[in-house]
């Protein structure tokens, strides 16, 4: 493939370029806060100034950024996306937003005739890292066959979900899964810490029993340690639960279930907790434990 650009160096967005480079391929990269960027030069990849400057450059560029408000930011904001794409160039978000905003990118970057793929990813940090993320795709089919030989190296699996919407929605719906199990285990750990029970013995029954998971078996460990070092940063989780909401109200899905989680995680970034890794949701259900 030629060279790709690269927009956010966060989390997701160092660890999949990091893959990118040592899979050989050729790649500009640019974050908002520039010396994000460092790693990523010594390990051969070059800096743009700009959005506007990647989409110039490159003939395919994929964006990582933090929730829809970034997402937009780097597209129609001075500098971004928007003035330098055109025919011949293809952007991907790889972000996790709504179908709305996914929906307002798309329709921006093909009226002036770029090509819009949303490619949300399932897979945190060390899968990320590893290749082996599984790639949630939709939009333009003919982009989507075009950076395969990319997501073949990002993840273990690619699906192509057809019109631009379906990524970001089947997306929140996995993440809206995963942030309710979160609070369940949470509450599970407290409850049978508080009555009595050796918590290691907790993580060993569940890891044999229908309910096993690897969430439960990498996140246990550091949970009864208390220790929450940021692999998905627990802000980004309640924003996802939020837009999955939202998305249950616009098809009328009752979801109170999702709604108490919701409520745990802004709870939890209330307490200061949004940059810790999502796991340390398990702080709320220990606070009102211990208080009551
Ligand atoms: N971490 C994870 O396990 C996973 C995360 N995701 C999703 O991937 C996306 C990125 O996550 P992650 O890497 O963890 O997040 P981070 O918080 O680590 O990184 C966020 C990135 O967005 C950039 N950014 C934020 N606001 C703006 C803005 N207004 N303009 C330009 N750039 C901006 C940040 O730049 P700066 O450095 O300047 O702040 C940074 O590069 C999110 O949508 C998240 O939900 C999906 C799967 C797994
Ligand atoms: O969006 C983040 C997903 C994290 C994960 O799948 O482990």
């Amino acid at each position: 493939m030629e060279e790709i650009g690269f927009l956010g160096m966060g989390i997701m967005g160092k660890a999949m370029s990091m893959n990118l480079l040592r899979h050989g391929f050729k790649l500009t990269v640019w974050n908002r806060t520039l010396s994000r960027c460092d790693e990523l030069v010594e390990h051969g990849a070059s800096v743009g100034e700009s959005p506007a400057a990647i989409i110039k450059k490159c003939k395919y560029t994929i964006g990582m950024l933090s929730d829809p408000a970034a997402a937009l930011s780097v597209v129609f904001d001075k500098d971004g996306v928007l003035e330098q794409i055109g025919p011949g160039k293809g952007y991907i978000d790889m972000s996790t937003v709504d179908a709305q905003t996914s929906s307002k990118i798309s329709e921006a970057i093909t009226s002036k005739g770029g090509y819009f793929l949303e490619a949300p990813v399932s897979g945190s940090k060390k899968p990320a890292e590893d290749g082996q993320l599984v790639i949630l795709a939709a939009g333009e089919k003919a982009l989507y066959e075009e950076v395969l030989p990319a997501f073949d190296v990002l993840g273990k699996k690619s699906f192509f979900l057809g019109p631009v919407g379906n990524g970001a929605k089947m997306k929140l719906v996995v993440n809206m899964v995963m942030g309710s199990m979160m609070n369940a285990f949470s509450e599970g750990l407290v409850l049978a810490d508080k009555s009595g029970l050796n918590s290691q013995t907790l993580l060993d029954v569940l890891d044999l029993g229908a309910i096993a998971n690897p969430m439960f078996k990498l996140k246990g460990p550091s949970m009864i340690q208390s220790s929450y070092s940021p692999a998905f940063p627990l802000k980004h989780q309640q924003k996802d639960m939020r837009l999955a909401l939202a998305l249950g109200d616009e098809n009328a899905v009752p979801m109170p279930v999702a709604a108490a989680a919701n409520e745990a995680f802004k709870k939890a970034r209330s307490m200061g907790l949004g940059d810790l890794d999502f796991s340390a949701v398990h702080e709320t259900v220990k606070g009102s434990k211990s208080s009551g």
